[in-house]
């Protein structure tokens, strides 16, 4: 606790002791508010548990995740494997990942998405708000007007537009005429792994084993069994020669049940982040209808509105925990002393905590798109890691953006927001690495 080689860095008392405070406060969903704290207690570089440190400097985001490639990812994403397969996003090896991400990879970037998705991505789009048009008029028309979930609908957009674009087969998550995504509750089930996500391996599969056993869920068995025979589809029609994402991982030999379960993990990042990123903006518009009367579509005005709900929707709230290699890192903080952090030792740093720092983004909590559009700090480009940042960054950003975007943009044009008002002051928020929704909605009513 005092005398080992983090014993000179500040932090409470239990932390030192024990993980169980992470792990208790991961778990209830309050752990980036609880490590906020911590920093303004004991300063930008705080141990948070006894073989883990957390910074709140962004001078230290190209050390930990970018400098020489950046530390490899934490042995806690294994928890995010699927069936048994480490995927994409949960290896920890950087080998295992380079086959798969190397004949994906084409797929997202800005020129194949240009030419072969945003088209895709339009229709999806434009069944999206047609949807959303249908659903406001019945909202207007009902006695005392009915509210309407929008994260259900930004959810299937981002589902059908990642299905169409990268798997050449819509899921058709927008035709479901229900309150409920027929691909949530297998989505929600994945997002809930996060409360678990800093437990050892051994421990989560334990308990993950005894929640199946005995809290069997039945909505999220008949969800996950939808999933499963949609990637199963088009696993099974896909040729070698196909372009699309499943064929080019058959291509390079990835055998076809671990090419399902990586459809399926791509199903679940696809559909929470951009997801909760889009329903998040519009409840922001819906409380600024200002915004909306600059030039709406001016593609500066779009980018930055774009850009602000990505700082504020904390789809990611977390740190993202990487382990420091063996050689140590010595990190100097801003008017701090300087810390030698050992190999082995788990660091990170939460996008909660760079995203909301008021010395960053002054008035931090406030949905201001303006502030990308003067004087933007070099802190600002630097501290903004919505997608994360290194080689490990989110490998869909550009088609992330490009939804949010179209989306906004065609929101922007057709109006559909013209009198509509946010349900609720705030979006609560349970603080997992995918956060999740309290309530499981975010509504708009018109
Ligand atoms: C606005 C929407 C999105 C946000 C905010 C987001 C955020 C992130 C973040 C923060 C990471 C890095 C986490 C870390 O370092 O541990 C990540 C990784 C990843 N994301 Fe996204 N994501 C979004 C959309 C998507 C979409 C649409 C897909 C797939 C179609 C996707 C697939 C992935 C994958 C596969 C990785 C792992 C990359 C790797 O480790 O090599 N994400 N995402």
């Amino acid at each position: 606790a005092f005398y080992g080689p983090l014993g000179n860095i500040p932090g409470p008392l239990i932390c030192r002791l024990t993980s169980f405070w992470t792990y208790y406060h991961s778990y209830i969903g309050d752990e980036c508010t609880q490590i906020n704290g911590l920093h303004k207690t004991y300063g930008s570089v705080v141990r948070i548990a006894p073989n883990e440190v957390v910074f709140s400097d962004g001078l230290a985001l190209a050390p930990v995740y970018s400098d020489k490639g950046g530390f490899m990812k934490a042995p806690c994403y294994s928890n995010f494997d699927i069936e048994g397969h480490s995927t994409i996003f949960s290896t920890l090896d950087p080998a295992h990942r380079s086959v798969r991400s190397k004949a994906v990879l084409p797929m997202f970037s800005l020129g194949n998405i240009r030419a072969n998705g945003q088209d895709k991505v339009e229709e999806c789009v434009a069944r999206f708000i047609a949807r959303l048009k249908t659903e406001a008029h019945a909202s207007r028309g009902a006695a005392g007007s009915e509210p309407v979930n929008v994260q259900n609908l930004t959810r299937a957009l981002a589902l059908d537009a990642v299905s169409s674009y990268l798997f050449g087969e819509s899921y058709g998550g927008i035709c479901e005429q229900t309150d409920r995504l027929s691909a949530t509750a297998f989505v929600d089930a994945l997002v809930a792994v996060g409360r678990f996500f800093f437990l050892p391996n051994w421990l989560f599969l334990s308990l993950e084993l005894a929640r199946t056993k005995l809290w069997p869920d039945q909505s999220e068995h008949e969800s996950a069994t939808k999933v499963d025979s949609f990637t199963e589809q088009i696993v099974r029609e896909a040729e070698r020669t196909d372009t699309t994402y499943q064929g080019r991982l058959l291509r390079a030999g990835i055998s076809q049940h671990e090419v399902e379960v990586q459809c399926k993990d791509l199903i679940f990042a696809g559909t929470d982040s951009t997801g909760t990123n889009l329903a998040t903006i519009i409840w922001h518009l819906a409380k600024r209808p200002d915004i909306l009367d600059y030039n709406p579509q001016s593609v500066r005005m779009l980018d930055a509105v774009v850009k602000e709900g990505l700082r504020l929707s904390m789809a990611n709230p977390t740190r993202f925990p990487r382990t420091v290699s063996p050689q140590g890192l010595h990190f100097k903080a801003e008017n701090g002393p300087e810390y030698f952090i050992p190999g082995g030792t788990q660091i990170g740093l939460q996008v909660f905590t760079l995203h909301l720092n008021p010395d960053t983004f002054p008035d931090p909590y406030a949905f201001k798109p303006e502030r990308w559009l003067e004087n933007v700090s070099p802190k600002m480009q630097r501290d903004y890691i919505p997608f994360g940042l290194g080689s490990r960054q989110c490998i869909a950003r550009n088609l992330a953006t490009t939804e949010l975007l179209l989306a906004t943009r065609a929101l922007a044009r057709e109006g559909v927001l013209e009198g509509a008002k946010a349900v609720k002051e705030r979006i609560e928020l349970l603080e997992w690495f995918n956060s999740s929704v309290v309530g499981e909605k975010i509504e708009i009513v018109w």
